[in-house]
């Protein structure tokens, strides 16, 4: 699903108008109908005061709409104008007469604290006071109406986007923005629902269709896309009915040193289990009999070193190479890693302790070969791309290193967010019980099975985070948050392929689930 900036989702509305031949106040009343029947669905009439709070641009007319149609339904509403500009765009002058002429009961003008309304626990509040029209930080008494909507725990339904959020920066007061419960976003999720610096924002969110042109949806190129099963799917390829090992590829997994063989073991596990035809794995000396017993689909090959990697070399020709799980920053398992550099030709993705070797030695970085794939966790990317002022400066910095290496990272997290030259690809699976040692193990011995079976590097990065949190998704039901392991991950990486298959996803929710940040 694309996500869209700003800028496109102005040009969006003028497109569907032009083309639709509706003027914005018709638009406006489909997304405040949406936002409407979305309440409407789910209280069926409850007489639960609704306190409908608008700001003076489309957002606060859009929530006119929305208090409207509920006045209407005969919803127990309180409407207010949060008066914090003498601007008032077209379409909020147009609904604010019409709702005056809906109800006796007209709006309410909030212009400094004292006007604050009661609002209790049980209540519900509509945020429609800023959408992605903010531009600049609220008045004090406006970010003091933010305060008192969290203190009052009504529960709070934003319209777009909860209000004081910016759609493309970080703010920088929290108390100046909208905790919501629940974002309703207009024809798709925004950025900063994804972003750690500002996802805390809104519990849960959906995206509401408001039939915006096709066309426009079509062919508007975005810097970001969420990847979800409909994104993946086209990207399956079947297995071939005529195939042997051979088929699928070899993959070798490098890495290890004593006391962290098992990272190996999983990362090798894992590229068997993403479906890769034959795995090697390259170990110092102590794994040997570790590897052998708990893994033995593997062939194993070892240093000659007991401890850790000094001389990373084999006869084999595998088709990736996974490399970095466990191994350890010793300096000889340095110069290793640069003379493994200067000759691999396999594609590669690089993890754990060899981001770290890279980080600490920039000058490699030139040895590596266009679209190596690096796994990150954001600590290891600092070290990489250096401290960042915020989540979009981060992405910035993210975007700059892959032009300049050329390279895919995928950096790890709540929402891993995969990252090639200048776009972003989001995944949307996943859990917090992937917290857990061996997960991104895990994700790297995939990421390398899926490229040995002929998945370009990019395309493996994407199918692989979103397979890793599909299976992390369907374990937990069984295991729980908890006690979910990198094991369970790999032990249910078949569910999540089957999961392809199964009920399709719905075409404007990501993941046919509920988007809980
Ligand atoms: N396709 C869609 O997504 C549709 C979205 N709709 C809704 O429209 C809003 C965007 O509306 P817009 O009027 O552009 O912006 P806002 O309502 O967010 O803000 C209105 C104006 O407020 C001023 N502003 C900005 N920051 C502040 C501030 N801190 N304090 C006071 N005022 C502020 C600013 O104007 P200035 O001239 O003063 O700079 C804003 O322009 C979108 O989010 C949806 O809710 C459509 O209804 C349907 C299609
Ligand atoms: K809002």
């Amino acid at each position: 699903m694309k996500i869209f900036s700003k800028q496109q989702i102005y040009k969006g509305d003028q497109q569907t108008a032009k083309k639709q031949k509706i003027s914005s106040t018709e638009l406006m009343e489909r997304a405040g109908m949406q936002i409407f029947n979305w309440i409407h669905e789910r209280m069926q009439g409850a007489q639960v005061p609704i306190h409908v709070f608008c700001g003076i641009g489309n957002n606060g007319g859009d929530g006119l709409v929305v208090a409207r149609h509920l006045i209407t339904y005969g919803y127990s509403v309180h409407t207010y104008v949060v008066n914090c500009s003498e601007k008032r765009t077209e379409d909020f002058l147009v609904n604010y007469d019409r709702i005056k002429q809906t109800t006796k009961k007209w709006p309410i003008m909030l212009n400094c604290e004292a006007d604050f309304p009661t609002i209790g626990p049980d209540d519900i509040i509509v945020d429609a006071v800023f959408g992605i029209g903010l531009n600049r930080p609220p008045n004090d008494w406006v970010k003091r109406l933010f305060q008192h909507f969290r203190a009052s725990k009504a529960f709070t339904l934003s319209v777009d986007l909860p209000s004081g959020l910016y759609p493309d920066d970080v703010p920088e007061d929290e108390n100046g923005v909208v905790w919501a419960n629940y974002t309703l976003s207009f024809q798709a999720p925004k950025l900063v629902f994804f972003l750690p610096d500002t996802s805390k924002y809104t519990v849960n969110w959906e995206a509401l269709d408001i039939g915006i042109d096709a066309e426009f949806l079509k062919e508007t190129e975005t810097e970001v896309e969420l990847i979800g099963k409909n994104e993946i799917f086209p990207m399956y390829k079947p297995r071939e009915k005529f195939s042997n090992k051979g088929t699928y590829g070899h993959a070798l997994i490098i890495g290890g040193s004593y006391g962290k063989i098992g990272a190996v073991v999983l990362s090798g596990k894992a590229a068997l289990a993403s479906g890769s035809g034959l795995v090697t794995t390259f170990i110092p000396k102590c794994g040997y009999i570790p590897m052998q017993s708990s893994f033995p689909e593997a062939m194993t090959l070892t240093d000659h070193d007991e401890e850790k990697l000094t001389d990373i070399s084999f006869d084999i020709e595998p088709t990736a190479i996974g490399i970095g799980m466990g191994m350890g920053t010793d300096v000889k398992t340095h110069v290793a890693f640069q003379k493994f550099l200067e000759s691999n030709s396999a594609s590669l993705v690089i993890d754990a302790d060899a981001i770290n070797l890279l980080s600490k030695h920039k000058e490699d970085l030139k040895l590596l070969k266009a679209q190596t794939v690096l796994t990150p966790h954001p600590k290891e990317l600092e070290r990489l791309i250096g401290k960042w002022k915020n989540d979009f400066d981060k992405l910035k910095k993210a975007k700059a290193f892959s032009k300049k290496h050329q390279c895919v990272l995928v950096i790890k997290g709540a929402h891993t967010i995969t990252v090639f030259e200048n776009k972003m690809y989001i995944n949307s699976t996943g859990n917090p019980g992937l917290s857990t040692g061996g997960t991104g193990d895990v994700l790297t011995g995939m990421i390398t099975g899926l490229i040995c079976q002929g998945y370009e590097p990019l395309m493996a990065s994407l199918f692989g985070v979103y397979l890793h949190g599909k299976s992390a998704d369907i374990a937990v039901e069984d295991y729980g948050y908890q006690s979910l392991t990198a094991s369970h991950v790999i032990e249910y990486l078949g569910k999540a392929y089957l999961d392809l298959f199964a009920k399709p996803q719905m075409p404007h929710d990501p993941d046919a689930e509920e988007h809980i940040s």
